[in-house]
């Protein structure tokens, strides 16, 4: 449904995103993850045909977005919840979209209390609505159309847990539906309970991606030797570099089973082997955004 093909920008000398591709399945919520100046609102607006790349290709739903015909029917988009017109109200805002996108105006008042927003702030203008109140709008406003696909940049700024915990429900039910996700967020915690896939972009370029299980599954093992100066003599015979926490434990990137066999051998005792899952997930994102992000 999204098919980004070697997507690059330069900006002068700057590589904002350089060679960039990957693709958005039916079905499925796409994590797009890096530290704030990655590339991914550039990467997002070049997939939107509001910037222009400087090499590479994107197409939603098999053509350029411009090429869409009514595309608020097709893709629904949030880039920057305070984009909407401040001096109008938040039923005028979503009454005007439905006008221009060719829908009757009735949908208005159930799409509003759907995300939350109820009769009273639907009357107010935007200008006095709240980040998290504006993000709400922008995501009213991305399905009001019925799309089946949504390209959202950092959906969860301004919203309170309760409000991240809500729209996680709201994307999973759409994508469970058979709609196609790709939202971008700099934490990986934030995405990480509603992401089928993730995508680490750092400095431009793409660090990794996969199946968040299968990402989950390679990162790493947690190890808590009896003798931290013995368990050296292990990772060298593994050929692997660990990563020390100051709780004793080590990150190992290496199986369970592997580590445990060649403990064995060595003779080092264990007290702790388990799969590092979320959190060696995210030292690993720290890892690659810290060194993919300094170029
Ligand atoms: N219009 C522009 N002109 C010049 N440089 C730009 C422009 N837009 C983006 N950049 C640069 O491109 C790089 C990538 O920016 P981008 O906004 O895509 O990152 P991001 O991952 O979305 O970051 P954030 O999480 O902070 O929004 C940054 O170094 C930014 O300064």
């Amino acid at each position: 449904m999204i098919a980004v093909e070697n997507l690059s920008k330069r900006y002068g000398d700057q590589r904002a995103v350089d060679d960039v591709s990957f693709t958005c399945e039916p079905g499925t919520v796409t994590g797009f993850l890096g530290p704030n100046g990655a590339g991914k609102s550039t990467t997002l607006r070049m997939i939107c045909g509001l910037t222009p790349p400087t090499a590479g290709a994107a197409t939603v739903c098999g053509v350029p977005y411009r090429r869409l015909g009514n595309p608020g029917r097709r893709v629904g988009v949030l880039l920057d919840a305070s984009a909407q017109h401040a001096g109008r109200t938040g039923r005028e805002t979503l009454a005007l979209a439905a006008m221009t996108m060719g829908l009757d105006t009735a949908r208005v008042p159930d799409r509003l209390a759907k995300v939350g927003l109820d009769a009273t702030a639907a009357r107010r203008r935007v200008r006095a609505y709240s980040l998290g109140m504006r993000q709400r709008l922008g995501l009213a406003y991305a399905m009001l159309g019925d799309p089946a696909v949504l390209i959202l940049d950092e959906p969860a700024n301004g919203l309170d847990p309760e409000g991240i915990y809500w729209m996680r429900g709201l994307l999973r039910e759409f994508a469970d539906r058979g709609g196609t996700v790709l939202l971008s967020s700099h934490l990986l915690r934030e995405v990480e309970a509603v992401a089928d896939r993730l995508v680490v972009i750092g400095g431009g370029r793409i660090l990794t991606q996969g199946d968040k299980n299968a990402l989950l599954g390679a990162a790493g093992t947690v190890v808590r030797p009896a003798d931290p100066e013995d368990f050296d003599a292990v990772l060298q015979k593994l050929d692997v570099t660990g990563t020390r926490s100051s709780d004793g434990t080590i990150l190992v990137p290496a199986e369970p089973e592997v580590i445990a066999r060649a403990a064995a051998a060595a003779g080092v005792v264990l007290l702790e082997l388990r799969p590092a899952g979320a959190g060696g997930l995210e030292e690993m994102f720290l890892r690659l955004t810290s060194t993919g992000g300094n170029r």
